[in-house]
């Protein structure tokens, strides 16, 4: 997983492998295989707190995810969308490179 910035963006050179219960939160969004970009996982995962209406309807930037599997992921009850490091945190613990 080789990461590169640029002008703000995150891309990533080659394709992930989500280990399993990260896979089973993609899967529960619709994600079809078992390696994806980082673009592919973040958009699963979005779709994944819409669908399970984690977010607050009033406070659409806050993320309730205590008591579901993505809070177990994150070991927390809450985030911000606009503070993505325990997201980040958590990829870098339940991703490996497709390439290995
Ligand atoms: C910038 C981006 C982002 C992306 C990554 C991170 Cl670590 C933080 C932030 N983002 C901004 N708001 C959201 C968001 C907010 C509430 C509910 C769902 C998504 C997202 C997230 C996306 C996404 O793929 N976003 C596409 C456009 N979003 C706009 C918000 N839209 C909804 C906002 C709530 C009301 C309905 C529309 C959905 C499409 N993927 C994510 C995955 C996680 Cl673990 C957390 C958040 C997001």
């Amino acid at each position: 997983l080789l990461l590169n910035h640029s002008n703000k963006n995150l891309c990533v050179v080659f394709q992930v492998r989500p280990k399993l219960p990260l896979l089973r939160i993609l899967q529960a969004a619709g994600a079809q295989g078992e390696t994806f970009t980082l673009k592919e996982v973040m958009h699963y995962l979005g779709q994944y707190i819409m669908v399970r209406q984690l977010y607050d309807k009033r406070q659409q930037h806050m993320v309730y995810c205590g008591g579901d599997q993505l809070g177990e992921l994150l070991g927390l009850e809450s985030f911000s969308v606009k503070d993505p490091s325990p997201v980040y945190d958590m990829l870098k613990r339940n991703l490996t490179s497709a390439a290995m």
